[in-house]
């Protein structure tokens, strides 16, 4: 899907373009995460050290935090093969089947989406997970009969924006599970500067790190970022990239200081002006933005919230007085509220 923000975290085909030469292949370049990399790293070398395949993965987490990434990095660094399906591709068992059967001995096979299986397909992975055999049927009708079949042992790595998605016992199959957060300004800086070295761009420190500070937390979007300063920067100031340059670039992009771009900000303004601040409920303000209620839950709000601008309640989302701030408006009220309200990060209103 081509999604037209430039801080939309889904991934374009320029970006797919570029992928090849900027993803990070190994650990020690996947920058930041650090908890899941200091993990993964024991769980990689103690299975290596064992010979056998590693335990399977579920990482989880907003679009463009590296998803996908990690799992390559994953399979490097057990120096196996990588397969990579996804959710919604895989129609029938057989196509499952066909897959895992064609593994070689601890293989990684990665399925993006993964909760977008269907439930026949998900009986299924249930025993290839578990004991590395699967039953197919072979033959219709009365003459149909279903053998077991035995697979080399293989890791499954699963993807998913978020791990509630999941039917239980599919979550509880994987034995490592890993949530990825939003990256650091610092950390984003470190990728920008990165990504500028393998693409010959000249970006000074502080230029980076403007881009990193407007790239809502996403390596994705600092990424995009720093293509489209590169443009501005080419044909407005001999291609260097500084503090000033990138602040006006980002002006022009209309991306505001915060990483907000028109989006973030007709949704606040939206929950402020014609919900009175809130609480309101998701499918109200999808309807209102004409998003989709799932683009608004994993796209949109996840960093809203984690910034503090926006927060979800068992009534409805609500808008914060950081927010007011943000958009040049005064609080009407306290937020008795928010106060009042039990909330909780899983709690959908
Ligand atoms: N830790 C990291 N260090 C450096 N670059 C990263 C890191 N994580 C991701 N990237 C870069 O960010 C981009 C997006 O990462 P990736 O495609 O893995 O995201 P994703 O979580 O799979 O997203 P989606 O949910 O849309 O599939 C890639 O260009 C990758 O190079
Ligand atoms: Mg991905």
């Amino acid at each position: 899907m081509n999604d037209p923000r430039i801080i939309g975290s889904d991934a374009t085909r320029e970006d797919d373009a570029i992928e090849a030469s900027i993803r990070p292949k190994r650990l020690d370049e996947y920058l930041g995460q650090q908890p899941v990399r200091e993990q993964l790293a024991i769980y990689i070398e103690a299975a290596k050290h064992r010979s056998e395949a590693l335990d399977h993965v579920l990482i989880f987490g907003p679009p463009g935090l590296g998803k996908t990434t990690l799992s390559h990095v994953i399979a490097n660094e057990l120096g196996v093969n990588l397969r990579v399906t996804s959710g919604p591709v895989i129609e029938k068992a057989g196509d499952l089947a066909a897959l895992l059967t064609n593994l070689q001995p601890h293989d990684v096979l990665f399925i993006d989406e993964i909760h977008r299986l269907s439930p026949v397909v998900e009986e299924v992975l249930y025993p290839a997970m578990e004991d590395f055999q699967i039953d197919i049927m072979i033959g219709e009708g009365p003459a149909a009969r279903s053998i077991k079949l035995d697979l080399p042992p293989f890791t499954l790595i699963g993807a998913t924006t978020r791990a509630g998605l999941l039917t239980a016992p599919l979550r509880d199959r994987f034995g490592i599970v890993q949530r990825l957060e939003f990256y650091s300004a610092e950390e984003l800086a470190r990728i920008v500067r990165r990504s500028a070295k393998i693409l010959g761009i000249d970006c000074a420190t502080e230029g980076a790190g403007e881009i990193a500070r407007r790239a809502r937390g996403t390596p994705r979007i600092a990424n995009r970022l720093l293509r489209r300063v590169r443009d501005y920067a080419q044909v407005r100031a001999g291609g260097h990239i500084d503090h000033a340059v990138a602040q006006a670039a980002m002006q022009m992009l209309k991306v505001d200081p915060e990483g907000f771009d028109e989006l973030d900000r007709r949704l606040l303004n939206l929950i402020i002006d014609n919900f009175d601040g809130g609480p309101v409920g998701v499918e109200s303000l999808a309807a209102a933005l004409s998003e989709e209620r799932g683009t608004l839950e994993d796209v949109i709000e996840p960093y809203l919230i984690q910034q503090g601008f926006l927060v979800r309640t068992a009534r409805g989302r609500m808008a914060t007085h950081k927010a007011y701030r943000h958009l040049g408006l005064k609080p009407k009220r306290p937020n008795a509220d928010l106060f009042a309200a039990d909330e909780g990060p899983e709690n959908v209103g």
